[in-house]
């Protein structure tokens, strides 16, 4: 109650240095710890958008809501630079402690086409460790994310794609358009952390079917099985749609809110930080396999053909 009422007056006016100022005053009444006390006090604005072409932040000033837009065209393929500009754009959100980030690309018809499959084709060791590390650290950073994050699906989004969708906690999509984890269609496993991803968004009968499958779902059946929350038309409503989701933290306590979140991904979190370097061995072992070299040549021939 107390925090509530602290947190819905002091959201717009709070500066850095009134902030210090009360984390100080109140870390002395209350004899808390800072790390511990500064999880209770307000998001506040005091930020402006980092630039990267790959990654565009752009934070309303009025909500503290961060709409963060890949921009990596054609098709926003997850390259090591799109991932590593990602991570720190989540970097700079958690730090600025802002109040909710929705995730969504500046391609017309595509969300993301997934991992950039030029990564994984031909591969070079050194360079392959950097993108499959960073991936790692995107899924922690945004699955793990202190603010609460939701997804604005305004086109295709399968594999990697669908992936980062999952990863927040709420998703409109845009009709017409197809989400699902194709991986095995490529002859590829799911890696562990796509699994949980997976899991805590539909039963574990439909994430079972869907990854082994590989199935590619459209919109309305994705709606059905529960991939993602709502429709909206176009990407303004989806983003808007996405904002009344966000909006309704307004009345929750942020420290509640962040830490049963957490309380409830710790285990997958844990999952991937204990075996980081077994995940990327096993995926490197797998991937350089001739034949799934020759699986992933093929298929990029096919989407060249088309
Ligand atoms: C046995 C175990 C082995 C383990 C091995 C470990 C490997 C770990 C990987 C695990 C995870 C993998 C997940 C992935 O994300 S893999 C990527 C999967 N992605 C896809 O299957 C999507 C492919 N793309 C499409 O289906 C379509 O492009 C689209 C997204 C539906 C959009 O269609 P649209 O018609 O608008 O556009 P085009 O198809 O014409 O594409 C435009 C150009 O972009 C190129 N393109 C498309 N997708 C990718 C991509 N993922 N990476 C790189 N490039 C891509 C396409 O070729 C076109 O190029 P062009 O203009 O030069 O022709």
């Amino acid at each position: 109650m107390l925090l509530t009422l602290f947190e819905s007056h002091t959201h717009f006016f709070l500066s850095m240095f009134q902030k210090m100022i009360l984390t100080k005053i109140i870390s002395n009444t209350l004899s808390l710890h800072k790390k511990q006390l500064i999880e209770w006090l307000p998001a506040v604005r005091y930020f402006s958008s980092p630039t990267n072409p790959l990654v565009n932040v752009d934070v309303n000033d009025k909500s503290g809501i961060a709409v963060v837009t890949m921009n990596r065209k054609p098709v926003n393929g997850l390259s090591l630079e799109l991932f590593e500009a990602m991570s720190k754009a989540l970097d700079d959100l958690e730090n600025n402690r802002i109040r909710g980030a929705i995730l969504t690309s500046s391609c017309p018809t595509v969300f993301s086409a997934g991992l950039d499959l030029n990564e994984l084709y031909q591969p070079d060791k050194k360079r392959f460790k950097a993108f499959w590390t960073t991936f790692q650290d995107v899924w922690l950073k945004l699955y793990g994310s202190s603010f609460p994050t939701a997804a604005a699906i305004n086109g295709h989004a399968p594999a990697g794609g669908c992936f980062l969708a999952i990863s927040c906690e709420y998703r409109v999509m845009c009709p017409d358009y197809k989400i699902g984890l194709n991986e095995t269609r490529l002859g590829i496993i799911a890696p562990i952390f796509l699994r949980a991803s997976m899991r805590n968004t539909v039963s574990n009968r439909e994430a079972e079917k869907a990854l082994t499958l590989g199935t590619l779902y459209s919109t309305e059946d994705a709606l059905k099985i529960g991939l993602i929350d709502e429709i909206a038309i176009y990407k303004v409503k989806a983003i808007e749609r996405c904002e009344n989701f966000l909006a309704q933290f307004n009345n929750v306590s942020s420290i509640a809110r962040s830490f049963t979140k957490r309380s409830l991904r710790q285990k997958d979190l844990e999952e991937l930080e204990n075996c980081r370097e077994e995940d990327f061995n096993i995926f490197w072992s797998n991937l350089i396999e001739p034949s799934v070299q020759k699986q992933i040549g093929d298929y990029m021939q096919s989407l060249k053909k088309k």
